[in-house]
């Protein structure tokens, strides 16, 4: 990273950026197909175990990468709360 400009620096952003958009994309995705897996076998759409496990595997994951683990989980909290927008909102 030393030595790039500031334009440089700001694609480097522009490019991970993309790549949030899509893992985002990709996760959102997959619930769906969970959400799916749900209705054909009449369960419900919140899974509080499992969110609990997402949310400890985020603070680890944050942990390992050195960075903030409140942002980290404050981020998944959100991801979780938007799928389960979109799973009621498909039922
Ligand atoms: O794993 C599931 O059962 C999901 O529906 C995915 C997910 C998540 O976004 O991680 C969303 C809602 C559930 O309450 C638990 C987890």
């Amino acid at each position: 990273m030393d030595g790039m400009s500031l334009d440089e620096l700001r694609a480097e952003i522009e490019s991970i950026d993309q790549e949030l958009v899509e893992l985002i994309a990709r996760r959102t995705y997959v619930a769906e197909t969970v959400a799916d897996v749900k209705r054909e076998r009449d369960l419900p759409t919140t899974d509080e175990r499992q969110e609990e496990r997402v949310m400890e595997r985020a603070g680890e994951n944050a942990q390992r990468f050195g960075v903030d683990d409140n942002l980290v989980k404050a981020t998944f909290r959100l991801l979780i709360e938007l799928n389960k927008v979109e799973q009621r909102d498909n039922r």
